[in-house]
């Protein structure tokens, strides 16, 4: 280049007075489109597909589902990519899903990091005000952007917030369970009351609320709770027709660990007579199913969430998977009866 020369300010690779480059279009032949059909097999059975999803997403559209996303679930990369395709395809279906997430394993690592060691008891972790500093800090800070990000990569949809924002959760210190004896865990708390404003006015501009499970108590005293419970709480006080609680187990086991034991359903009478002798991981989660059909929520699934898309595998096949927990309908015999899976 000589001296005279005007200095081009762009650079070679952006150049504004290159071509765009054009998408690809169906050739056309007068005013047919003419596609190439590489796979005709394949999308026969994406239509049918669809076409197989029709019932559920009639009967889900414009209704809130609640999400629990255990912390457990959300360690591989891939299910997590999944878990934000699942939350986009819902909302952009017409659904209204609300996530309520966990992040035991991320506390326990934070806490690890700090020098704190971790104790649980009946399932639930023991909450000094130490620990729930490192609680708030990683849920709030860490495990509930990191969500939002994965979602939001899809576009400006998912917004955080925790039970402390706009009044959302009210807590009551609670105790544990252990060997039927009430024993106390510190800062833990159950979810008192819920005022679903701000989620809903989330949910009217379009938005996937993202809930963190800390809570005040009446004082303001900030507690941990388990996100089991309080995505329960909030699916009965948003009336939402379905809770589905993502894990990393396939369901509830009735002879834990024997794998053929596997529960596809249950209905509330029968999970309230097998939940205290259930093993102390699977106490808060099977618990939390009962409240929430109990409080109206027409279904409670509990879906391994280590494998890709099982939400939607729950949500639009008649097959569903997971463990699926029903109210107990009385019948005119006046005994009880469960709900089929089918809308
Ligand atoms: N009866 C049972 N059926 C299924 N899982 C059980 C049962 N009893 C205990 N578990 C354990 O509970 C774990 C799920 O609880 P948890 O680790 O608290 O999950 P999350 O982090 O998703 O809330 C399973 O990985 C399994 O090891
Ligand atoms: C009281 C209590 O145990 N709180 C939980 C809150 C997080 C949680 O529930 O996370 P997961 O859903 O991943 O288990 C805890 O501190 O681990």
């Amino acid at each position: 280049m000589s001296g005279n020369e005007a200095q081009d300010p762009t650079p070679p690779d952006v150049r504004i007075d290159e071509p765009t480059p054009q998408p690809r279009l169906p050739r056309t032949v007068g005013t047919r489109r003419v596609m190439r059909r590489n796979d005709p097999e394949g999308d026969r059975l994406k239509v049918s597909v669809l076409t197989g999803a029709l019932p559920w997403l009639k009967e889900f559209h414009g209704n809130v589902v609640v999400i629990k996303y255990g912390g457990h679930a959300m360690v591989d990369e891939e299910c997590r990519r999944a878990f934000a395709e699942d939350m986009v395809f819902l909302r952009t279906c017409g659904i209204l899903p609300v996530v309520v997430h966990g992040g035991g394993p991320q506390i326990t690592e934070m806490l690890g990091r700090l020098g704190i060691d971790s104790e649980f008891r009946g399932g639930l972790r023991v909450t000094t005000p130490e620990t729930i500093d490192v609680v708030r800090m990683v849920l709030t800070g860490q495990v509930g952007p990191d969500i939002v990000g994965l979602i939001n990569q899809h576009g400006p949809m998912a917004v955080h917030l925790s039970g402390e924002d706009g009044g959302l959760f009210t807590a009551a210190r609670t105790q544990a369970v252990v060997d039927g004896e009430p024993v106390d865990i510190g800062l833990v708390g159950d979810v008192v009351s819920v005022d679903a404003t701000p989620v809903t006015a989330l949910l009217e501009v379009g938005h996937i609320p993202v809930v963190a499970s800390v809570a005040p108590d009446a004082d303001g005293v900030v507690h941990n709770v388990n996100a089991d419970t309080a995505a329960a709480a909030l699916a009965a006080a948003l009336g939402a027709v379905k809770l589905v609680v993502l894990t990393d187990v396939e369901g509830l086991y009735a002879d834990w660990p024997r794998r053929d034991s596997l529960v596809q359903q249950i209905d509330a009478r029968e999970l309230a007579e097998i939940l205290p002798h259930l093993d102390a991981g699977m106490i808060p989660k099977m618990a939390a199913c009962l409240r929430a059909v109990e409080g109206g929520v027409r279904r409670a699934t509990v879906v391994d969430g280590r494998t890709p898309h099982a939400l939607l595998l729950e949500t639009f096949t008649t097959e569903g998977t997971g463990t699926m927990v029903v109210p107990a309908l009385p019948t005119t015999s006046g005994s009880t009866e469960e709900e089929g899976t089918a809308p």
